[in-house]
């Protein structure tokens, strides 16, 4: 959705929705930094995945599709999804019950340190329940915003869902985008309210706001304790009560929907995969529908949670498949496989995920371009909603234009990067993509069309050749106790957005929609929201001007002359340092005491750096772009 530049006029329909409770942690809480009790959790669970017994031993033929349940958690964040399906793969035996399963199916190094889930991941649990064995696939999801591509990916493959809200919290605002995610997907909602053993828990206000936000009846909630496993076994039985069995069939030809993958170094691209008809097997010759290319299948199997590979899959089941997929083209998610000589109507897919942050990035030292070029085809496969262009600076050579879903998603993949291809990137600061409509038939023609997309600043057209620039907007909602309203209000004018609507989910609690220009929220956002409740205000321009000034004095080489940093906003100086200059002793030679011909010296050596100062060029080393962009990206 797209608005005119500078006029308040805004169309089109929700893309994201942002939150906050203003007076509690959550959303988009600034990333906790990585400790040394992580990093040893981190290696413990390498091990527990490196030790996998990769032996067939599970043969799934014994399930009909009556006794298969696929269901996803969905929650925002923190509401303890993946506690509960900690909890869960005990339960149903999948792994031992030890003090030390915390978020075990959070597999990256990056979900460990940071206690987020990045990435969503499948576990198949098997679960006897009055004498009938059941085959219960489970997606656990992330909950923050930047990632709610993965959920609605993930829903494509299940019938049903586990809305867990906190008991302390109430709906938040991913709960809300959550919620209708699975609504508008069809599945069955089974509303979860989690850590009743909080003090402040409040679950019966939780399930009235429940009732109100998403009219499911209150009895239908199921109140439990992920971290004690209090009432965890009332959510399997639900899980096999309320959800439905998939809809497919077995004898039709094999139709398989690709709906996530990850690419291992030795084994190539691991397709997650749910059957919608048909069987596959070890051995079977398979089409792409996207490349039509064919493959051998080299495997397929369940993860469980670690991947156990059996003879078949079957439909109604989900599994992944290795077929000696090499790169991203390969390998796209949304793809329907299915047999050699037995094609299929391809399923519909997913639409693709829409950047709505571009950064540049470079390699630190361009001898590493290739090896980065490779690391970034390859972290693109697990993460399909990176956009990829192949960009240049004067300043820091070859490198790409890369589009994320947000800043956090961008952190990540920075530092997924670092952790699991040992790459060094700079990375620029964030900007958001304009539109701009042209006028100059020349630039159309250059074009071949009138409204083109900026996604990097150095490319904007001139504003004499432009009729007007767009800029995207966003559908935001903001939940907060309401003492917070009014000062909310405040800071969504000061930041160009307009008032949707507003309601109150429970005596104390509002639920605020605006439409934001993106550009206003992307980078400090949740910052200032948090600031209204905490009491304090921050002039962030000032202090981050500030601070690159002062990293550009240190970096630039002194000239013969003063040079001048300033840091601007529009036409306002905002932060100023001064590199002095190289001072040659002009009175070297001046021996003895004649004052008047040392100040003739001195002026003429003035009035020469003067001079100077108008004609000198800087050249700016490259060393200063890299550390003055590199400490913004450490920030
Ligand atoms: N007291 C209490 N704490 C809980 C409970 N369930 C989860 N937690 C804690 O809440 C925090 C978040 O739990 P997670 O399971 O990581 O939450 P999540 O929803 O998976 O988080 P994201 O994937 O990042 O969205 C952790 O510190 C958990 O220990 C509960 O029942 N009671």
């Amino acid at each position: 959705m797209w608005t005119p530049v500078g006029r308040g006029r805004w169309h089109g329909r929700a893309l994201t929705v942002w939150a906050a409770a203003a007076a509690h942690r959550g959303l988009l809480e600034p990333r906790p930094t990585p400790t040394r009790e992580a990093a040893a959790k981190s290696r413990t669970l390498d091990r527990l995945y490196s030790s996998a017994d990769r032996k067939e031993k599970i043969d799934l033929s014994r399930f009909s599709v009556e006794n298969i349940r696929n269901f996803s958690i969905i929650a925002h964040v923190d509401h303890g999804k993946s506690t509960l399906a900690d909890r869960l793969l005990e339960l149903t035996g999948t792994i031992d019950k030890t003090k030390n399963n915390k978020q075990v199916l959070d597999k990256l190094q990056v979900e460990r340190e940071r206690g987020i889930t990045v990435k969503a991941q499948t576990a198949s649990l098997f679960y006897n329940c009055e004498g009938k064995q059941y085959l219960l696939n489970l997606i656990d999801t992330p909950g923050h915003v930047d990632f709610s591509y993965e959920v609605s990916r993930s829903l494509s493959a299940c019938q049903g869902v586990l809305l867990v809200v906190d008991a302390n919290e109430g709906i938040q605002a991913q709960t809300v985008a959550n919620f209708f995610l699975a609504f508008e997907a069809q599945l069955s909602i089974i509303p979860v309210i989690n850590k009743v053993d909080l003090k402040n828990a409040d679950p019966e206000r939780v399930e009235k706001q429940i009732e109100k936000v998403f009219d499911i009846p209150s009895d239908e909630c199921i109140k439990i304790s992920a971290k004690l496993g209090t009432n965890v076994e009332r959510v399997l039985q639900a899980v096999i009560e309320r959800i439905p069995p998939p809809k497919v069939h077995r004898k039709n030809p094999l139709k398989a929907l690709v709906f996530d993958s990850t690419f291992d170094q030795y084994r190539g691209v691991i397709a997650n995969v749910a059957l919608f008809d048909g069987v596959v097997s070890k051995g079977d010759k398979i089409v792409s529908a996207h490349t039509k290319k064919t493959y051998e299948v080299n495997e397929v199997g369940v993860l469980n949670p670690n991947e156990q590979p059996t003879h078949k899959l079957y439909a109604g089941q989900v599994g992944y498949l290795i077929a000696g997929m090499k790169d991203v083209t390969e390998a796209q998610i949304g793809d329907t496989l299915y047999l050699h000589k037995q094609p299929v109507e391809p399923l519909p897919g997913f639409k693709s995920a829409k950047p709505m942050v571009f950064a540049g990035m470079y390699p630190i030292d361009q001898s590493e371009y290739n090896n980065l070029k490779s690391a970034v085809e390859k972290l693109t496969i697990n993460d399909s909603s990176v956009t990829v262009h192949r960009d240049s600076s004067l300043a820091l050579g070859a490198g790409w234009r890369l589009g994320f879903l947000g800043l956090l998603h961008m952190e990540v993949f920075n530092q997924r990067l670092e952790q699991e291809y040992n790459a060094s990137v700079i990375l620029t600061t964030p900007t958001v993509p304009y539109k701009a409509v042209l006028s100059s038939t020349k630039l159309i023609k250059e074009y071949r069309e009138k409204e083109i997309t900026i996604i990097n600043p150095a490319q904007f057209p001139d504003k004499s050749k432009v009729t007007e620039y767009l800029e995207p907007v966003v559908l935001g909602t903001i939940i907060t106790p309401d003492e917070y309203t009014g000062k909310v209000m405040m800071l969504c004018q000061a930041r160009r957005a307009v008032q949707k609507n507003m309601m109150y989910i429970d005596q104390n609690r509002v639920m605020l929609k605006y439409l934001f220009p993106l550009n206003e929220i992307v980078v400090d956002f949740y910052d200032s929201l948090k600031s209204l409740s905490s009491g304090y205000a921050r002039d962030k321009a000032h202090s981050v001007g500030k601070a690159i000034c002062e990293r550009l004095k240190d970096s630039l080489p002194r000239q013969l002359f003063e040079i001048a940093i300033q840091a601007a906003v529009g036409s306002k100086i905002i932060a100023r340092e001064t590199v002095k200059a190289y001072r040659k002793n002009v009175l070297a030679k001046c021996y003895g005491g004649d004052i008047t011909r040392k100040m003739k010296l001195l002026k003429r050596q003035a009035e020469g750096k003067k001079k100077l100062r108008k004609i000198g060029n800087i050249e700016v080393p490259k060393d200063a772009f890299i550390k003055v962009l590199k400490t913004q990206c450490d920030k």
